[in-house]
Formats: C-alpha cells, sequence, structure tokens
C-alpha cells in the first residue's frame, strides 16, 4: 500500500480517542492568543519560541512546561475555544467519538472556578456536537503529585457536575506515585458511580499496571506499555480483556520508548491485548489522531486489517452501550467493506 493510500484509509476509518488530555490540545497560537487577552506573561515571545521549547527528556520535562502554559486559560469561554478547537481536529482527522480528560486541579488551585472551567469544557463538547455531530463524554483525573487527600477534596467539588462526567483518571507525574496510594480515591469515585480509568506503566513499573487493576480495580489502562516487561501480565490483559490507551508519538517525545518502530504496540497487538492508538497531549507531542495512526502504521507495518482492529478496539473499550458500539463497529465494517484502496 503507498503512503497516500494508507493516509487516506486512516483518516476515513471510523475512530475514537480515549486519551487526549484537553489542555494537551492548547496550540501555541491559541496560547499566546488568550495570554494577550488575559493578560498573562509567558517565558516566550513567540509561537516559534514556545515550539522550541517542545524538546522533552522525561515526563516531567514535559508536565512544567504544560503546567505553565494551562495557566492563560481563566474564563469559561477560554476552555469552550479550547476544546471546540480540539473536536474540529478530532472531526477533521476522522474521528466519530471521543472521551477527554480534564485535570480540575491544575486550574482550581490558581483560583478558577470548577464550574467555569468544566462548563467550559462541556460548552465545547455541546458546540461539537451541534457543529459535527460528534459524541464525547468528560473523565476528571486526579493529579497524582498532589496526592491522594488534595483527589478526594477534588471529587467533592466535584459532585455538582458528576450527572455530567463519566469517570475518574489518574494523571501526572508517575514514578514517585504509585496507583495504591489512591486506593481511597477509587473506591469513593466507584461508590458514585463513576468508570474508572487511571494512567500507568508510561514511566512507571508493570507492577503499577497491575496495582492499577488489582488495587484501584480500573477498567481500562492508560499508557500500559510498560506491561510488556512482564509476560504473565501481558496474558492478564489479553485474557480480561483490558484496553490500553496507547499513545506512541507520546511515548516517542517523552523519552520512554526509542524510536516508533521500537513501540511494543505491535507486540501487545499480537499477544491478544486490545490496544487502541491515541494522541494524549497533540499540541505537544507532534500530532492528533491521524498522525498518530499513519506514523505509527508505517513504523510497524501494520495492515488495514489490523488497523480497522485497533479503531474497533477504540469503541469496545469506550464507555458506551453495547448498542452504541455495535453501531460503530458497524460503521468500521462497512468502511472496510466499501473502501476502494
Ligand atoms: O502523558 C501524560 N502522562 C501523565 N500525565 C499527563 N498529563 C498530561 N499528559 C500526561
Ligand atoms: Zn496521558
Amino acid at each position: 500500500m503507498s503512503d497516500s493510500t494508507l493516509a487516506r484509509f486512516i483518516r476515513g476509518l471510523p475512530k475514537a480517542e480515549l486519551h487526549i488530555h484537553i489542555e494537551g490540545s492548547l496550540e501555541p497560537e491559541l496560547m499566546f492568543r488568550l495570554a494577550t487577552k488575559n493578560g498573562v506573561t509567558l517565558p516566550y515571545r513567540s509561537v516559534e519560541e514556545v515550539r522550541q521549547a517542545y524538546n522533552f527528556d522525561s515526563l516531567q520535562s514535559f508536565l512544567d512546561l504544560y503546567y505553565m502554559a494551562a495557566g492563560v486559560l481563566l474564563h469559561r469561554a477560554d476552555f469552550a475555544a479550547l476544546t471546540e478547537a480540539y473536536f474540529d481536529r478530532l472531526v477533521a482527522d476522522g474521528g466519530v467519538y471521543a472521551e477527554i480528560f480534564f485535570d480540575p486541579q491544575t486550574h482550581t488551585d490558581r483560583g478558577i472556578a470548577l464550574g467555569e472551567a468544566l462548563g467550559g469544557v462541556l460548552d465545547g463538547m455541546a458546540r461539537a456536537e451541534a457543529r459535527h455531530g460528534i459524541k464525547s463524554k468528560v473523565i476528571l483525573c486526579c493529579l497524582r503529585h498532589l496526592g491522594e487527600a488534595e483527589g478526594l477534596r477534588m471529587l467533592a467539588e466535584a459532585e455538582p457536575f458528576l450527572d455530567r462526567v463519566v469517570g475518574l483518571g489518574l494523571d501526572s507525574s508517575e514514578r514517585d506515585f504509585p496507583p495504591a496510594d489512591f486506593k481511597r480515591l477509587y473506591d469513593a469515585a466507584r461508590a458514585k458511580g463513576l468508570r474508572l480509568v487511571a494512567h500507568a506503566g508510561e514511566e512507571g513499573p508493570a507492577a503499577f499496571v497491575r496495582d492499577a487493576l488489582d488495587v484501584l480495580k480500573v477498567e481500562r489502562i492508560d499508557h500500559g506499555i510498560r506491561a510488556i516487561d512482564d509476560p504473565a501480565l501481558v496474558a492478564r490483559l489479553a485474557r480480561a480483556g483490558t484496553t490500553l490507551t496507547v499513545c506512541p508519538l507520546s511515548n516517542v517525545r517523552l523519552c520512554t520508548v526509542n524510536s516508533l518502530s521500537d513501540h511494543p504496540l505491535r507486540r501487545l497487538h499480537e499477544a491478544g491485548v486490545k490496544v487502541t492508538i491515541n494522541s494524549d497531549d497533540p499540541a505537544y507531542f507532534g500530532g492528533y489522531l491521524h498522525e498518530n495512526y499513519l506514523q505509527t502504521a508505517q513504523a510497524l507495518n501494520l495492515t488495514e486489517p489490523e488497523l480497522a482492529e485497533i479503531a474497533g478496539n477504540s469503541f469496545r473499550g469506550a464507555f458506551l452501550t453495547d448498542d452504541e458500539k455495535a453501531g460503530y463497529l458497524q460503521r468500521i465494517t462497512a468502511y472496510v467493506r466499501d473502501a476502494a484502496f
């Protein structure tokens, strides 16, 4: 298959995105526009200078910049503009559904009311649905570096909004903040009816993936690539049908894998694990959903049936009803059958 044929196949393939931090879709142009509008001083003089700073050697080196940049988001309309812009990109990439991560503490710790920040994200999601017919849900993530007590506070503060929230996630610095430290938070979220996911095995070891499953009882693992170091864990993930929301370009940019051609996604897929492809923080890592699929397919020689299976996993692993999943999976089947590539 030529590269342009592959690109056309991927763009048209119905796909869901299950691992996108909405704050990570803040493009430098919007960052500057909001900084000017809101009177926030950035430590960069131009869009080009910001882009030059996107040279990360670890998760933490990225997070430092990511939290700083989120400081330009002050008003409900800012969060709505950010969210709407992401969905425009997703639709252009053939995305038809997304479950987006949002970090309340990044904003409430700066004195922004949760209703203002989350309200803006929900406004953006509603506008994207009205404009493009694209459906989405939001998952609130606890910043693990702030600890469990702060996470419990965030969950309590979010109580009035939980009817518009599908789940709880866990993100930020992984290595020094193991999943097992957040058991009470996850028990509390489960009791409130939230679906549960957690970042594990991005920079942290395979044991963190096990603990996220056994202690936090999550349904999906975000990243999870270090599971590849533990064959018994890989077999367990395959047997249980656990979805991994893998972010290949992120893993390369944050130096958790050496190159895309070394990426464990193919090995996990061949072992029967339900892998998906996602963008994580697309404004920072060099590509949205399409680019992640395309570059991964090229580096790992993924075939059309394999790509259709991976796109199918993004719906199988989503927090949708069985009927909704079946509808999306039928769209993939029809696309593959009718696509004349
Ligand atoms: O890749 C990530 N890992 C952990 N936390 C994050 N918050 C935004 N992106 C990430
Ligand atoms: Zn992430």
